[in-house]
């Protein structure tokens, strides 16, 4: 019948995708199933020496990589770093919008310089490599850009810089996504929950690491993601198979943004659920009086 699957090996053959943050985690991961699918990929972030590590890797494997030292919040590097990478490989087709990171902090303790430097690299540098490629290459030859959140959808403790960010990402993806479509370009994101990523690892804090138990608690798979399973998600956007898909977000966090905790079924009698309702829900919802 000669069914060819969008997910053939060589796929992304003839593409060159940019992966922000290709030197470790999430970015990392994705950089070697792009290869591995065909793509030429290049990495981007600041330590060299990271970048350097990824790219043997990838190249041991057989697949076909470069890559560029950039911090993402420099514009004129930034504009550079993209003018250089099409003066090299021609079209950019893919961006993996994934540089970034925060550090836990309550709202009260975050100063200015630290709330900057989060929502600069999570917000602005994004922004700014989109803006870049689509100027640059895109607006004429179209492509695929998938930009990084996380699961930020309402207060989170100790995230409200990075999720100030993230949502404002999401604005991005979307508005992006219209004013892009006539020029052939998609516009997407991921947005994981927690990932046991080594990103994850690199968190020292007693307190946070005493957290991640408890973390998982809370998710209904019970557990955090792994690296490979966000990279699939951002893959997957990058396909054809995705070529009607734009201004979405495919989250990845086991269902834990479903949870809104506000019916506590463990407090409940499980044989008799509606009777458990109304004992421990109703009054926190409907803001009544308990009938107990
Ligand atoms: C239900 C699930 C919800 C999902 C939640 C999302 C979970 C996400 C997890 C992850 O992202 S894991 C990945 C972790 N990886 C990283 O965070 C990458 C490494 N991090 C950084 O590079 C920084 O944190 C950064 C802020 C992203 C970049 O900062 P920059 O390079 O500009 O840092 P500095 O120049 O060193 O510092 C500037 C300024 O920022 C404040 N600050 C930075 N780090 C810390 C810290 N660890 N603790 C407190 N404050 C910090 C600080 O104010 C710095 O100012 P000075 O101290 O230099 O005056
Ligand atoms: N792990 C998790 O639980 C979650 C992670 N995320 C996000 O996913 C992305 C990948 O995270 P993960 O792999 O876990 O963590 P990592 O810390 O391993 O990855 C972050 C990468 O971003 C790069 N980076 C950070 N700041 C800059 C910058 N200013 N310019 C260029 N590169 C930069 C780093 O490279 P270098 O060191 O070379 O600067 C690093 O390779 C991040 O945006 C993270 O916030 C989202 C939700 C959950």
């Amino acid at each position: 019948m000669g069914y060819r699957s969008l997910f053939a090996p060589g796929c992304f053959s003839n593409r060159t995708i940019v992966v922000t943050g290709g030197g470790s985690g999430i970015g990392r991961c994705t950089a070697h199933e792009l290869a591995a699918l065909g793509a030429n990929v290049v990495l981007v972030g600041r330590k060299p020496d990271k970048l350097e590590a990824v790219a043997r890797e990838i190249q041991e494997d057989g697949g076909k990589v470069s890559f560029e030292v950039l911090d993402i919040r420099d514009e004129e590097g930034v504009k550079a770093t993209v003018a250089r990478i099409i003066a090299a490989h021609g079209p950019i087709h893919g961006l993996v919008n994934n540089a970034g990171g925060q550090f836990p902090s309550p709202l009260s303790a975050i100063s200015k310089k630290g709330f900057d430097a989060v929502v600069s690299t999570n917000l602005t540098g994004g922004f700014l490599m989109a803006r870049e490629v689509y100027l640059q290459s895109m607006s004429s030859h179209g492509g695929s850009i998938v930009n990084m959140l996380a699961d930020s959808w309402g207060g989170m403790p100790g995230m409200g810089h990075s999720g100030a960010a993230r949502m404002g990402m999401l604005n991005l993806t979307q508005t992006a996504a219209v004013e892009w479509a006539a020029s052939g370009v998609r516009v997407n994101a991921v947005a994981p929950g927690w990932v046991a990523s080594s990103g994850m690892d690199s968190y020292k804090d007693e307190g946070v690491r005493a957290m991640i138990p408890l973390l998982k608690k809370e998710v209904p798979l019970q557990r955090l993601a792994t690296e490979s399973e966000v990279s699939a998600a951002i893959v997957f956007l990058l396909t054809d198979a995705a070529a009607f898909i734009t201004g979405d977000v495919i989250k990845i966090d086991g269902g834990a943004s479903c949870n809104t905790k506000i019916f506590p079924l463990e407090e409940t009698t499980a044989s008799k659920p509606y009777e458990g309702f109304h004992r421990a829900s109703a009054p926190r919802i409907l803001g009544g009086e308990s009938k107990e």
